[in-house]
């Protein structure tokens, strides 16, 4: 089913995110995670794509075997360490495993700062999948500004570029504080990008975690939320129980806010998956 057509319903729907495994000794290993999380019946569940495309076929395994087990799959496609070749063979092998939604992204840079130059921005990929058969497409988004980005408003601009393009519903970039998400949503509204924005939210369940997320995109951290890492940091069972309570009550919100789309960024865990959607049984059907 495409992801558009779900978003369409209009009515809360609850998502969830898994990674490939990097090496082949562990595919099993995320397979059984993946599937545990698809027992939850998602509205869908998306795939990222390793760094650099090595890892490409697990991607597409991954998406295909949740397909098989009858959760809609989203495929996760960056295109700056690809080629255009590499670009479209991964398109055939979607294709040919019936997966009909793609999340176009133009990927983070890999550490050792290699890149193709077939692709610049996410938007000549969109344009391109676009144009490569009849799928429905995905992008990024962030509420607090893109990193790389000069600022806010030139980063709206890019995203309009991507709707323009062709992308037919957006993910956000994870966030601790809903009011970002809602003065983002209307600013964006405001420019005319009208595609649904679905909120990706992240249960942080250890510190380390916090960490990294902060060095990927700068995430602000609230108050609220520093107390938690304070009090909590260093007692994992009190952290990941914290940080799921978090991550449920900042869902409530959204969707008592009549944000309806919510992607959870569940790495490959099923018990933060099923202890979430538990929470919201009777928030979200
Ligand atoms: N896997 C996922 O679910 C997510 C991944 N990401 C990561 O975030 C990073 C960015 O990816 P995308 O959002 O797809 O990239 P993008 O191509 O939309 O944007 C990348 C940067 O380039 C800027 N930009 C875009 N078009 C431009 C233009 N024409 N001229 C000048 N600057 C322009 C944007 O403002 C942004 O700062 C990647 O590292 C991606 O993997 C972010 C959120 C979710
Ligand atoms: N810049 C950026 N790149 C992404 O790939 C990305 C985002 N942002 N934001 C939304 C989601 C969240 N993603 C994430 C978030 C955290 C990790 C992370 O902490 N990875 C660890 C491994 C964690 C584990 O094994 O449990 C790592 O060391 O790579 C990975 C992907 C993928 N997406």
């Amino acid at each position: 089913m495409k992801i558009r057509d779900i978003l369409a319903k209009n009515e809360p729907t609850l998502s969830f995110e898994v990674f490939p495994p990097k090496t082949e000794d562990k595919y099993e290993s995320v397979e059984q995670a993946a599937s545990e999380i698809a027992k939850l019946n998602p509205a869908f569940m998306s795939v990222t794509y390793g760094a650099g495309g090595g890892t490409s076929q697990y991607t597409v395994d991954i998406a295909a075997s949740l397909k098989a087990k009858g959760v809609t799959p989203l495929a996760h496609l960056t295109c700056v360490s690809s080629t255009r070749e590499k670009v479209h063979s991964v398109l055939d092998q979607l294709k040919a495993q019936g997966i009909e939604n793609v999340l176009a992204l133009r990927g983070d840079i890999p550490k050792d700062g290699k890149v193709e130059h077939d692709y610049r921005y996410a938007s000549e990929l969109i344009a391109e999948i676009k144009a490569s058969g009849d799928f429905c497409i995905g992008a990024a988004c962030y509420p607090e500004g893109h990193v790389e980005s000069v600022n806010k408003t030139e980063d709206i601009q890019h995203l309009k570029e991507k709707v323009e393009a062709g992308c037919d519903f957006v993910t956000t970039q994870m966030f601790f504080d809903n009011n970002i998400l809602y003065n983002y949503l209307y600013r964006v509204r405001e420019k005319g990008i009208t595609v649904p924005v679905i909120a990706g939210i992240m249960p942080v369940t250890n510190v380390a975690q916090i960490k990294r997320i902060c060095s990927m995109s700068g995430t602000y951290l609230p108050a609220r939320f520093k107390a938690i890492v304070d009090r909590f940091g260093d007692n994992p069972a009190a952290m990941k129980q914290a940080g799921i309570a978090y991550a449920t009550e900042q869902i409530i919100d959204l969707i008592a806010n009549h944000v309806n789309g919510i992607h959870v960024y569940s790495m490959n865990k099923p018990d933060v998956a099923a202890q979430i959607k538990n929470s919201l049984s009777e928030i979200i059907r």
